[in-house]
């Protein structure tokens, strides 16, 4: 299977349709690959948080439309990063889409885990509470957005669910690349999956984004990592090594399903 991570440069002086035209070429520009991501917020920006009401689109909104043509031009199952959803509700979601190789919208994906403490997503966006994942020819995908990287049971559950290729779109701070290289390998070798990570590039409302997107193998190994700028990282994955090291490390059959917790868990009182 070849995969590329567009790690796209999103900045303050580039429009979202802008942003979303040169998106949608490099996507048409990678016809005979297998798969194709983007990272998150892309189009308004994970860190411009006032243009988030303006950004927001439903998941058939002007994001879908181009990558869905552009998937389908270039007939490559895309995973578009995310878009600031607005849901039939009127909440606003962190929302992943994706795209088979006709371009029709197959699964979507709300971010379970909203970053921000008391700003950003944990305060202008609802959670998901749906676990996601597809089951396509090159394998069962799961669905994690960025901050989700910090939970391994959401991937554990993903994993449980059969999934063998786990796609995480990010913005996340280049402060912390670091964290970041360590949980996206750490994700890989526990779950035994592929990690495919495709972090943004450059600086916007303030924050310079990593970079440093990623395909891993169930190693652990970095099959292909981005540097900090915008680039299109490809990979090659044999996706047999899921199911080989499966065989042979069956760590995941040792799980103890019945740990009991301790007497003083989350209590208040606990010294
Ligand atoms: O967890 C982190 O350090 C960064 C998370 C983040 O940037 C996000 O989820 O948008």
């Amino acid at each position: 299977m070849r995969v590329s991570l567009i790690q796209l440069l999103v900045s303050d002086t580039e429009s979202a349709d802008e942003r979303r035209a040169r998106a949608a070429a490099l996507v048409r520009g990678r016809a005979g690959d297998d798969l194709v991501v983007l990272p998150e917020l892309w189009t308004t920006g994970a860190w411009a948080y006032d243009d988030w009401q303006a950004g927001a689109e439903p998941v058939d909104g002007p994001t879908a439309r181009a990558m869905s043509a552009a998937a389908r031009s270039a007939a490559v199952w895309l995973h578009a990063g995310t878009v600031v959803e607005r849901g039939d509700d009127g909440s606003l979601y962190n929302t992943a889409l994706l795209f088979d190789r006709s371009g029709a919208l197959r699964r979507t994906y709300r971010k379970i885990h909203r970053y921000g403490f008391d700003t950003g997503e944990a305060v202008w966006m609802a959670a998901g509470r749906e676990v996601v994942t597809i089951g396509t020819e090159l394998g069962r995908l799961g669905f994690a957005t960025c901050y989700d990287l910090r939970f391994p049971e959401l991937f554990r559950a993903l994993v449980d669910a059969g999934t063998e290729i786990l796609v995480v779109p990010a913005a996340w701070p280049a402060r912390r690349r670091e964290q970041w290289r360590i949980l996206v390998r750490a994700r890989a070798v526990e779950e035994q999956a592929v990690v495919l990570a495709c972090c943004a590039s450059g600086s916007h409302g303030g924050m310079e984004q990593a970079g440093g997107s990623m395909a891993v193998d169930p190693w652990g190994t970095v099959l292909a990592e981005a540097g900090a700028g915008e680039e299109v990282l490809t990979a090659e994955i044999d996706m047999d090594v899921v199911a080989a090291i499966r065989a042979e490390l069956p760590v995941l059959q040792d799980r103890v399903l019945s740990i009991p917790a301790p007497e003083n868990a989350r209590s208040a009182s606990a010294p």
